[in-house]
C-alpha cells in the first residue's frame, strides 16, 4: 500500500498541490482523475521519487520515501514498474531487448535466466513470437503491450501507468485495461493509473483519487461515481448528455430506478 499523507508542493510561489493525503491499495487499480492542469501529473512524479514534496509524507509500506537513503530509494526503484505514455519503447532496440532492458540494468542473472523471464512476460501479454521484432514494425496496441511486459519484468509490488490508453482506439483500449486490471489482481500490484479515459474509470477504476485545481476533490469506487452527488465530479465525468444517460442507465441496473424517481414498491 502506499499511503500520502498532506502532500503540498509548490513551483516558486506557485502551489500546484494543497494538502493531498490519499490511499493506493494492492490487488486494486488505483485512479487519478482530473482535469488538465489539476495535479496528476505532478502528483505521480511525487509518487516515483522525480519530485520531493515541500512538506507531507509519501509512506511506501510505511516507510517515508522522502526520507529515504540513496540505497533505499534505489531498492525501492526496484520494487516500482512503468508503463509511460507512449509506451517510451528504444525504437534502436527490438521487442526482447526492450523487455530484457529493466535485467540488465538491476540484475546480474546470466543471459538464459533473463531470455527465460523476458519470454515468461511476453507470454503473458499474448506476444509470442514477436522477440525480434523493432517497435516501428508492431501497432500501438502491441507496443503497449510490450512497455507492460517492460514494467512487470522484475515482478514490482507498484505499477504506474500514465494515460495507458493514448493513442489506441476504444477496443484496443478495452484490452489494455483488462490485462493491467487481470495483472493487478494476479499479483497483488498496487497499480496507479493517471487517466483521461471515462471508460477505464467506469471499467475498472477500483478505487478513484479526483483532483480539482490542485485539491482532491472526491475519491471512491466506480460504484460510487454513479451515485456521487459532487457538482464538480459530475459535470467532469459525465460531461455529454450521452454519459449523463449512460450514468442514469447504470444507476437503473443497480436501484431498479432513475435518478429522482421513488424505489418500485412491489419489490
Ligand atoms: N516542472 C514544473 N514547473 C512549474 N510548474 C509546473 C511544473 N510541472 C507542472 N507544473 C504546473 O503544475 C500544474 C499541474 O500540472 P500537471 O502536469 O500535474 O497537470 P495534469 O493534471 O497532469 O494535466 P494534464 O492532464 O494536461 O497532463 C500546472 O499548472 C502546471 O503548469
Amino acid at each position: 500500500m502506499i499511503k500520502l499523507q498532506n502532500i503540498k508542493k509548490s513551483f516558486g510561489d506557485r502551489t500546484v498541490l494543497y494538502d493531498i493525503s490519499a490511499e493506493f491499495l494492492p490487488g486494486k487499480c488505483n485512479l487519478i482523475i482530473g482535469s488538465s492542469g489539476s495535479g496528476k501529473t505532478v502528483l505521480m512524479k511525487l509518487l516515483v521519487g522525480l519530485f520531493t514534496p515541500d512538506s507531507g509524507q509519501i509512506l511506501y509500506h510505511g516507510d517515508d520515501m522522502v526520507q529515504m537513503s540513496r540505497e533505499e530509494r534505489k531498492e525501492l526503484r526496484q520494487q516500482i514498474g512503468m508503463l509511460f505514455q507512449g509506451s517510451a519503447l528504444f525504437d534502436s532496440m527490438t521487442v526482447e531487448q526492450n523487455v530484457m532492458f529493466p535485467l540488465d540494468m538491476f540484475t546480474k542473472d546470466s543471459y538464459a535466466t533473463k531470455l527465460k523471464r523476458v519470454n515468461e512476460v511476453l507470454d503473458r501479454v499474448n506476444l509470442k513470437d514477436t522477440n525480434k521484432k523493432y517497435p516501428a514494425e508492431i501497432s500501438g496496441g502491441m507496443k503497449k503491450r510490450v512497455g507492460i511486459a517492460r514494467a512487470i519484468v522484475l515482478n514490482p509490488q507498484y505499477l504506474f501507468c500514465d494515460e495507458p490508453n493514448s493513442g489506441l482506439d476504444p477496443q484496443t483500449s478495452m484490452v489494455i485495461d483488462k490485462l493491467i486490471k487481470d495483472l493487478t489482481v494476479e499479483f497483488n500490484t498496487t497499480t496507479i493509473i493517471n487517466t483521461h479515459d471515462m471508460n477505464s474509470v467506469m471499467e475498472i477504476g477500483d478505487n478513484i483519487l479526483y483532483m480539482y485545481q490542485g485539491y482532491k476533490q472526491w475519491t471512491g469506487t466506480k460504484e460510487d461515481i454513479i451515485f456521487s452527488t459532487d457538482e464538480k465530479l459530475n459535470s467532469f465525468i459525465f460531461a455529454s448528455e450521452f454519459l449523463q444517460d449512460a450514468k442514469n442507465m447504470r444507476m437503473l441496473e443497480m436501484t431498479g430506478k432513475y435518478p429522482g424517481q421513488t424505489p418500485p414498491t412491489n419489490a
